[in-house]
This record gives structure tokens, C-alpha cells and sequence, in this order.
């Protein structure tokens, strides 16, 4: 039994998100971190930072539009930290001390301010655990070789676990499903009895070569799809997956969201939009989903647009996240939170991440 104040094991939590600009003068740099990326722009390391200056010079206008929307700054950050210490308190009371650390991707506070503060608190334990339920070697991936970077450079050097994705994750699928049911009950409030009601899942779009190339994340999609629709367990569900945020103008997967609202508004059913690959509200959310597709839809004549709010800190979303810290910490799982093939698809071996980790270090 511990002792009365005796001192406690430390164990940092190391939340993982993309970042965004915190005023209009950032958005410009934010977004060349993002396009120099060698997980984002897979082309020749020779070309890519003159390529992925130009990219980012040219989509700087749509993207401080759309940043101007939220007052000139995204809210990622306050949600993430928000995230953070709803998360700490739900964790107070276990036997080791955990505290949450924020590393961005892409902006402020990035990989090696998060390590350093890490190292600063004494942390004898690390977790990385993504915002992001589902791996992809352009979010997890890419946040996993810049945090093995810093680490280095901080000389932070404790054992460290990495929760690699939690796509079918039994508490996730459940504390979205009851946020879908809650925002289902409110439209169909709404809607005229005669008018059908159909779920777009919609999840951030990736080019297609990246899917072919071996990146699980559509399968990981589809699997929460799957989740949340048996939890939700309404029988004849109308509801379709489909990919939003295409930015790039080679081929993305599909079938696109505005694909799926001009479909809608040929059948004549009104749209419930859930995202299902962001767990925080941004301008991809804020923006794309409340603002434009909206329109979209108004514009096309589909009778009726709602949307599931994302989960930010909803007690059901953090508790789910709190379980697995538990559980990976319990487990002694190195890398995957679902090292068993059950939940990783076979073409990628036991466990898709470490392989796919291997490929955005060999391109870096
Ligand atoms: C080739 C480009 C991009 C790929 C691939 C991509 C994958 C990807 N992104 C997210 C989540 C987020 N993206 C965000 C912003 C953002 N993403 C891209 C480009 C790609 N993303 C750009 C250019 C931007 C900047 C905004 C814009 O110009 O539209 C954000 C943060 C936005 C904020 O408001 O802070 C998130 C979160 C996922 C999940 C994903 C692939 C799985
Ligand atoms: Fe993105
Ligand atoms: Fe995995």
C-alpha cells in the first residue's frame, strides 16, 4: 500500500495534434511546417522546400479567410489543453501521477517545447496518445518521428508508450455514438416526419497514393464507422462514409462530402454531418462543415443540414481516453494499443503503425 505522501511515480501524457495558427501573421508559416512535411508532401527532399513554400504561399488566402471566420486564430489549442486537464482530473486519484502535455504538430507549442517541459517535470514514464482515433502516416505517423526527434534533443530518455490509434475502441464508439443519438433526436425534432434522415461520417480526406502506398487509416475509419453505427443500434440506418478537406489536386479517396450532399439532395433525405476523424472542434469543423458545406446543401436543396458536435472534453470522450492510458499502462504495451491482428488488418502484419512509422522515417 502507498504510504501517505509518499512521492509518486510521474507519468507524462503526451496529447498529439496538428496545431493552428494562433493569429493572421501565423497562418502563413504554420502552413509551410505543414507542406514541408515529409509525411504531407511525398516528393523528392531536393524539391520539397521550394515546392512546399510555393503550396503553402498559394493556399495561405482560402486559409486566413476561413481563419478569419474564428476571429483570426483557430481554437485547437485551448480545446486540446481543455482536453488535457479534464483528463488529469479524471486521472487524480491513481496511484502514479499523470500529467497532460501538449505537442502540435504543425504550431505552437510543438515537440521540442513539449519535451522539454516533460523532462522539466521529472517525467519517469511517457505516453504518447494522439487526438486522433485512427493511425494515418500524415498525423500519428508524422507526430511520432517529430516527438522521437525532440526527445533526443531534450535528452529525455524513459521508457515511453505509444497508444497508436483507438478507431473501434469500445468507449470511443460509444461516448460518439451517444453524441450522434443526442443531435439525431434534435433533427428529427426539427424535420417534418416525412422527410428521411441520413448520417454522413464524414472524415478528413487523404490522397489516394497514400492509402496504396499502405496507410491503415481508411480501413481504421471505416472500422469506427462500423463501431459507433452497432452501438448506436438503430435498425435500417441510412448512413455512408465519405471524406472532406481535399486540398491537393491529385486523386483523394472517396466518396467526397460535397459528392455525398449532391447524392442527398437527389433522394431527397436531409443530412445529420458527424465528423468521425476529429475529436476537437476547428475550422475543418467550424468553417467546412458549419459554414460551407452548409451552403452547400442550402444551395443544392437538401431538406434539412445538422451536425454532430465533436467531442472536445464530453465526460463520455475523456473517460473512454482515460481507460485506454490505464489500460496501455497496465498492458506494458510498447507501441499499439491493439497489438493483437484483431484490429489491425492483415496486409499490414500485427500492427500497421510500426511499419508505417518505418516509412515516414525513411522518407524524412
Ligand atoms: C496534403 C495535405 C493534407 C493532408 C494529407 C492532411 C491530413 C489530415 N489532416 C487532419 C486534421 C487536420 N488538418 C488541419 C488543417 C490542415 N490540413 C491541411 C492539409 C492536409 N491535411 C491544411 C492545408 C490545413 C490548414 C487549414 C487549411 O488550409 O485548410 C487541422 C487543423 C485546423 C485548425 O483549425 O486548427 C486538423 C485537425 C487529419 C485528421 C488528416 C488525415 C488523416
Ligand atoms: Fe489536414
Ligand atoms: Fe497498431
Amino acid at each position: 500500500m502507498d504510504r501517505p505522501g509518499a512521492p509518486r511515480p510521474r507519468v507524462a501524457i503526451v496529447l498529439f495534434n496538428l496545431g493552428g495558427p494562433d493569429k493572421p501573421e501565423s497562418v502563413r508559416p504554420f502552413l509551410e511546417n505543414l507542406f514541408l512535411d515529409p509525411a504531407i508532401l511525398r516528393v523528392p527532399g531536393w524539391v520539397r522546400p521550394w515546392l512546399g513554400r510555393l503550396i503553402a504561399r498559394r493556399r495561405t488566402k482560402a486559409a486566413s479567410e476561413n481563419y478569419a471566420i474564428l476571429g483570426g486564430r483557430s481554437p485547437l489549442l485551448e480545446l486540446t489543453e481543455e482536453q488535457g486537464r479534464t483528463l488529469d482530473a479524471m486521472l487524480a486519484g491513481e496511484a502514479v501521477e499523470y500529467r497532460s502535455f501538449v505537442a502540435m504538430r504543425y504550431w505552437h507549442p510543438m515537440s521540442d517545447a513539449a519535451a522539454r517541459a516533460v523532462a522539466a517535470w521529472g517525467a519517469e514514464e511517457v505516453l504518447l496518445l494522439p487526438l486522433y482515433p485512427q493511425f494515418s502516416t500524415t498525423t500519428t505517423g508524422s507526430s511520432l518521428a517529430a516527438w522521437e526527434a525532440a526527445a533526443r534533443k531534450a535528452g529525455l530518455d524513459v521508457p515511453t508508450a505509444t497508444l497508436c490509434c483507438y478507431h473501434s475502441d469500445p468507449g470511443f464508439a460509444a461516448a460518439t455514438a451517444a453524441l450522434v443519438r443526442g443531435a439525431w433526436d434534435k433533427a428529427r425534432a426539427e424535420l417534418p416526419p416525412e422527410v428521411p434522415l441520413r448520417i454522413l461520417f464524414s472524415a478528413h480526406g487523404l490522397p489516394e497514393s497514400i492509402v496504396k502506398a499502405g496507410d491503415p487509416y481508411q480501413w481504421q475509419v471505416e472500422r469506427s464507422v462500423a463501431a459507433v453505427v452497432e452501438r448506436l443500434g438503430m435498425d435500417g440506418l441510412d448512413h455512408v462514409t465519405c471524406y472532406q478537406s481535399r486540398v491537393t489536386p491529385q486523386k483523394w479517396i472517396g466518396p467526397s462530402t460535397e459528392d455525398e450532399l449532391e447524392r442527398a439532395a437527389h433522394d431527397k433525405v436531409a443530412v445529420l454531418v458527424c465528423p468521425i476523424a476529429f475529436v476537437s472542434e476547428h475550422s475543418e469543423t467550424l468553417v467546412e462543415l458549419d459554414v460551407e458545406y452548409r451552403e452547400e446543401a442550402e444551395r443544392l436543396g437538401v431538406p434539412g443540414y445538422f451536425r454532430v458536435p465533436a467531442q472536445n472534453s464530453d465526460p463520455g470522450f475523456i473517460q473512454a481516453l482515460r481507460d485506454l492510458v490505464l489500460a496501455a499502462r497496465g498492458g506494458g504495451r510498447a507501441l499499439c494499443s491493439y497489438a493483437g491482428a484483431r484490429q489491425c488488418p492483415k496486409a499490414f502484419g500485427d500492427c500497421p503503425h510500426a511499419k508505417a512509422r518505418t516509412r515516414v522515417s525513411a522518407l524524412a
